[in-house]
C-alpha cells in the first residue's frame, strides 16, 4: 500500500543494533509468525548504547523505526527518539506496546495481557481441582507481575475460584490479628480448602534478606526479586504445622514462564494487527516520537512523554480492586491493618 521496498528485522533487542546482522522480513518470513511462540527476532536485558543504536540506524540508512516491547523497551524508544531529533534525522519512531505485564500507562491494555489472564485461568484451575480434593488444601498459584498486579487480578476475577488475591499495590502481612494466617485459618474452617493468588512483586518487603543493591538488578536495571511463592508456601505450612498444629496440603504452583510461553489468544491477535496498522500508517502520515494503542476503545498514538512518565498499577481505590475483593471475599486491606 506505502510501497515498502525494504524491512528489517533487528535481532536480539536493543544490542542487536550494533552487535548482531539484521534479518530481511518478507511477506513470507513473517506469513506464520502469529501462530507461533515467543519471538523470530529474539530479546534481552540491558544494552541500550544510545549512540551506538542511532549510528546503525544512520549507517543503514534506515528511515523508520519499530519498537517492540514493554514499559523499559518504551524509555529506551524515547531515548533513540531524542537522539535522532537531536542528529536531526528524519526517523521517524514507534513504540509498540507489548508485555503481559499491563503496566503501560494510558492505554487500554497491552498486547499480550489477555493471554496471559487466559493461561492463568488454567493454573488457577488446577490449583482449586487439587486444593479442594483434600481436607484442608491450599492451592497456591504465582503470577508475573513485578510491579503491577493486573495479572493476577484479571485471572482472579475470571475464574472465580481464588479466595485471596495478593499483589504489589496491596500491602499485607502474616502475623496476628488482621494477618494472612487468620484469614486462611478461617477460609479452611468454612470451606476446607481454599485457592490464593500472589503476583511475584507482592509482599516482597517482607522476604528477608530483600536488600536492594546494585548486586540484584538485572541487566535493564529492573530489581531480581525473591520468590514470593515459595516463600509464603514455607510460612503457611510452617505456621499451621507448628503454631496451629493443623495438617494442611498446600500445592504450589508457579506456572509463571508457562504463561509467558504460550500463543497469543483471538483478541490479542486481533489487537496486535491493530497496532501494527495504527504503527505503519502513524508512521507514514509523517508523525514520530509515540506509542500505539487502544485508548478507551479508540486506536490512538500517543506521545512517549506520556508512556513513559509513571508505570501503570492496580489502582486499590477503583471499582476493578473492590470487584476482585468481593469475589474473594478476602478483607479489603486500604487502610491500616490489611486483613482486618
Ligand atoms: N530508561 C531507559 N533508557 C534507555 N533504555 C532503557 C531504559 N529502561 C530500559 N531500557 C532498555 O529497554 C530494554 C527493555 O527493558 P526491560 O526492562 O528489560 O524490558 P521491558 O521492555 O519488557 O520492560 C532493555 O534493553 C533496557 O536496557
Ligand atoms: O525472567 P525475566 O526475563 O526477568 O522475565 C520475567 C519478567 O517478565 C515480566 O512478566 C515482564 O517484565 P518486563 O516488562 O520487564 O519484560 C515481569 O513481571 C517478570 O519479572
Amino acid at each position: 500500500m506505502y510501497g515498502v521496498t525494504g524491512v528489517l528485522g533487528i535481532e536480539g533487542g536493543y544490542k542487536g543494533f550494533y552487535a548482531r546482522n539484521t534479518i530481511p522480513l518478507t511477506p513470507k518470513v513473517v506469513n506464520d509468525i502469529h501462530k507461533r511462540v515467543g519471538t523470530i527476532l529474539g530479546t534481552s536485558r540491558g544494552g541500550h548504547d544510545t549512540s551506538k543504536i542511532v549510528d546503525s540506524i544512520q549507517d543503514r540508512g534506515i528511515n523508520q523505526v519499530y519498537i517492540i516491547g514493554g514499559d523499559g523497551t518504551q524509555k529506551g524508544a524515547s531515548v533513540i527518539f531524542e537522539e535522532i531529533r537531536r542528529r536531526g534525522l528524519k526517523v521517524a519512531v514507534v513504540g509498540i506496546p507489548k508485555t503481559i505485564d499491563n503496566d503501560i500507562p494510558v492505554i487500554d491494555k497491552s498486547f499480550g495481557f489477555d493471554t496471559a489472564v487466559e493461561e492463568a485461568q488454567r493454573a488457577i484451575s488446577a490449583a482449586h481441582v487439587e486444593s479442594e480434593s483434600i481436607e484442608n488444601g491450599i492451592g497456591l498459584v504465582k503470577l508475573m507481575g513485578r510491579h503491577s498486579g493486573f495479572i493476577a487480578m484479571y485471572a482472579t476475577l475470571a475464574s472465580r475460584d481464588v479466595d485471596c488475591c495478593l499483589i504489589p499495590e496491596s500491602p499485607f502481612y502474616l502475623e496476628g490479628p488482621g494477618g494472612l494466617f487468620e484469614y486462611i485459618g478461617k477460609r479452611l474452617n468454612e470451606n476446607a480448602h481454599m485457592v490464593i493468588v500472589v503476583a511475584e512483586g507482592a509482599g516482597q518487603e517482607l522476604l528477608s534478606g530483600n536488600t536492594c543493591t546494585m548486586d540484584n538488578i538485572d541487566a535493564s536495571g529492573n530489581k531480581q526479586l525473591q520468590d514470593v511463592g515459595f516463600w509464603i508456601s514455607q510460612k503457611i505450612k510452617d505456621h499451621f504445622s507448628e503454631k496451629q498444629k493443623l495438617t494442611i496440603n498446600l500445592k504450589y504452583i508457579d506456572p509463571t514462564y508457562m504463561i509467558c510461553a504460550v500463543p497469543s489468544n483471538a483478541s490479542d491477535n486481533v489487537y496486535c494487527t491493530l497496532l501494527a496498522h495504527s504503527a505503519i500508517h502513524g508512521a507514514m502520515a509523517r508523525y514520530t516520537g509515540f506509542t500505539v494503542g487502544s485508548v478507551n476503545g479508540k486506536h490512538s498514538c500517543i506521545p512517549f512523554q506520556r508512556i513513559t512518565e509513571r508505570q501503570n498499577k492496580v489502582v486499590i481505590t477503583d471499582r476493578m480492586w473492590a470487584r476482585c475483593l468481593s469475589s474473594t471475599n478476602q478483607p479489603s486491606n486500604q487502610v491500616k491493618k490489611p486483613f482486618d
